[in-house]
């Protein structure tokens, strides 16, 4: 993870200025989706990058500490050893970049990783995850019970009701004392911008967030009816590069839910390099959120460096 960003003062005057300009949004959206994805040479590397942002996230009413285990194996080992000794990539330490659990899980993660003496951090969903609708105490206490448990990375939700009621300066102020809260742990905040109604609330939330000291900025809980889409992650991404150019700190994005295939893990790692560039596309300041992407990206890779696509699952063992 990045140095932690100390926030600011709230700043109401930074805050009323802000206007986003719809069009323009979409327009560089259109063309970062229209532009030529890596050559083909590159992408296996791009694909394996990719994979160690995933945080690789379980959020489902059934979880339980077995398939909580299942996914703490993968994270450590995300592609077959085989294909990584293929590419010579085997001895490089491949994972990828945390797991995501429920607070309830966080101990069994911990647990499992430990046992495979893994240090790979857990992060906790937290603050009444998904819809933020709890009691304000009710939340703080969820984000404590999970750092005890030992997430070191704490994925909050905002409360939309204030967002959406303009009400920036009450919830720059939620968000500091989740910030406490976290104590070392660092705070990835979510927008749930499917929520939010306008790109302009997008910005203005996504400014408050980084104002409050948040670690990451992410867009979605995976749950709402729109989760990750290109033309928010432009807004976002342009308060996080307003942000830098202002404080100096460097925030992180996560882009999360609805993130299936390998083609738009492609796309999401072009949009970084285009608006924010390399230093970004690291795991302290990028992660992907996502379930099920890191198969698509494994059946990939395993197509690139076999040839062959059918039947991965099907294939022995090495
Ligand atoms: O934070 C991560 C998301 O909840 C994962 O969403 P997903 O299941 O659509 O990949």
């Amino acid at each position: 993870m990045s140095a932690r960003n100390p926030g600011t003062d709230f700043d109401l005057e930074w805050l009323s200025k802000v206007r986003v300009n719809t069009q323009a949004v979409l327009k560089r959206a259109q063309h970062i989706q229209g532009l030529k994805l890596p050559k083909k040479q590159w992408q296996t590397a791009w694909l394996l990058k990719a994979a160690s942002c995933i945080d690789l996230t379980t959020l489902a009413g059934d979880d339980t500490p077995s398939n909580v285990h299942r996914l703490c194996m993968k994270a450590i080992q995300p592609v077959r050893y085989d294909l990584l000794r293929r590419m010579d990539m085997h001895d490089k330490g491949l994972t990828t970049a945390a797991v995501c659990v429920y607070p309830s899980r966080v101990a069994d993660a911990v647990r499992s990783l430990k046992a495979a003496n893994s240090c790979l951090p857990v992060a906790s969903v937290a603050t009444g995850f998904p819809a933020g609708q709890t009691p304000l105490e009710t939340r703080l206490q969820e984000v404590r019970m999970a750092v005890r448990d030992g997430a070191t990375e704490i994925d909050i939700v905002i409360n939309r009701t204030l967002a959406l009621t303009g009400q920036w300066e009450v919830m720059y102020r939620e968000i500091v004392q989740f910030r406490e809260a976290c104590g070392d742990a660092h705070m990835k905040t979510i927008l749930a911008t499917g929520d939010l109604g306008t790109f302009t609330n997008i910005y203005k939330a996504s400014m408050v967030a980084m104002m409050a000291g948040s670690d990451f900025i992410k867009t979605s809980t995976g749950k709402e009816a729109v989760n990750a889409t290109y033309p928010v992650a432009i807004v976002m991404v342009r308060a996080i590069r307003d942000y830098f150019l202002r404080t100096g700190h460097k925030v992180g994005f996560k882009p999360a839910g609805g993130i299936r295939t390998a083609q738009e893990a492609l796309v999401w790692l072009t949009l970084i390099k285009e608006e924010l560039g390399n230093d970004w596309l690291h795991p302290h300041l990028f992660r992907l959120g996502a379930s099920s992407l890191l198969a698509d990206i494994e059946r990939q890779v395993y197509h690139h460096v076999t040839g062959q696509y059918a039947a991965y699952h099907e294939q022995p063992m090495a």
